[in-house]
């Protein structure tokens, strides 16, 4: 098939690429990306534009007779969606806005949607499943959960098929270190704390321990990349006219900052200085999906299930490529 990947030379969209070209299928990238990030998008099949560029979008469709895009370009930190809101509601639904409008002009209408656990909020019941109410408690979950219902509507109105894939903590990186997780400015923790490792920052912060949870510190489902990405291609063969996936991706356990720092010194056997400092705004303390609709819809299972061995792809990147894409 055919497909566009909408930034896709972004941290999950190019493990995505990678996956999707090892299939068989012509994968063109459409990314206004930096100059470093070049390296993550195979040969000749880049497209640079923005999500704005509606007209861009519209050209690159039609004349790579694309028949489904993927769309990962987005803003993606809980923590400054919270301070800087608008960044959040121009790039994610306004930019989003402009692809689906670029794609109902040339007539695509298959999509894979990169969601989020942050629309969930705090979760009634962990793990989660796809029934929990949709309450997002900052910015980012909202304009991710906006462009979820524009896609139920567009599905209906349309006819378009559609898959709203919820990502809990992506990370961790391709098993032959060529790609990885470089976001600029960092704000993850594995990187982060990779990083420590590295000697380029002095400690790790914990943000907060007094959280209802079994250490005190927020619990994350952290899924594999590769994982993530094997999941966008099983969505993507199941897409026809009307189809609405609605998919929780996540391994089904979770892993505390405190058990993230830990598996970190493990891997990597360096001390990592850790201390704690106050809570970030908009973190809810425990998100851990119930991956069991996807494993059955999708036919799909994580094949990387501990922490371990998560923080070990990430640090063979890290240690490979202590300066990321170099920009
Ligand atoms: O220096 C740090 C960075 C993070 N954390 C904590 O580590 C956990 C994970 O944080 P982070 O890696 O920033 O991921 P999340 O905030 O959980 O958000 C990620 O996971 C979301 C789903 O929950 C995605 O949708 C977002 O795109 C992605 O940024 C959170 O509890 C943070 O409070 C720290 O304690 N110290």
């Amino acid at each position: 098939m055919k497909v566009l990947l909408c930034g896709g030379a972004g941290y999950v969209g190019s493990h995505a690429a990678k996956v999707l070209m090892h299939e068989g299928h012509e994968v063109w990238v459409y990314d206004n990306l930096s100059e470093g990030h070049r390296a993550a998008v195979p040969e000749g099949r880049l497209i640079e534009g923005d999500l704005h560029d509606r007209l861009a979008l519209e050209r690159a469709l039609r004349e790579k007779q694309i028949e489904a895009v993927m769309h990962f370009a987005a803003s993606c930190y809980v923590g400054v969606s919270v301070t800087n809101p608008a960044e959040y509601y121009h790039n994610n639904v306004v930019g989003t806005l402009s692809l689906l409008e670029a794609m109902r002009y040339v007539g695509v209408k298959r999509i894979v949607f990169s969601s989020t656990c942050a629309t969930y909020g705090v979760p009634d019941v962990v793990p989660i499943t796809e029934a929990e109410k949709q309450s997002p408690i900052n910015p980012y979950g909202f304009t991710k959960l906006v462009i979820e219902h524009a896609l139920a509507d567009y599905s209906h109105a349309y006819g378009w098929g559609y898959a709203a894939l919820r990502y809990f903590n992506a990370s961790g990186a391709a098993a032959d270190g060529t790609i990885g997780e470089d976001h600029d400015p960092e704000t993850h923790l594995i990187p982060l704390v990779l990083e420590v490792a590295l000697g380029k920052r002095k400690n790790v912060k914990i943000f907060g321990d007094d959280y209802p949870t079994p250490d005190g510190t927020c619990v994350r489902d952290y899924i594999h990349v590769d994982d993530l990405a094997a999941a966008h291609l099983a969505a993507l063969e199941q897409l026809e006219d009307g189809t609405q996936l609605k998919l929780n991706l996540g391994t089904g356990s979770g892993a505390s900052v405190l058990e993230v720092i830990e598996a970190c010194r493990h891997v990597t056997g360096h001390a990592i200085p850790a201390v704690v400092a106050p809570r970030r705004e908009g973190d809810p303390p425990a998100l851990v999906a119930d991956a069991r609709e996807a494993n059955r819809v999708l036919n799909w299972q994580p094949q990387h299930k501990e922490i371990g061995s998560i923080v070990e792809s990430a640090w063979g990147w890290h240690q490979k490529h202590p300066e990321g894409y170099g920009d």
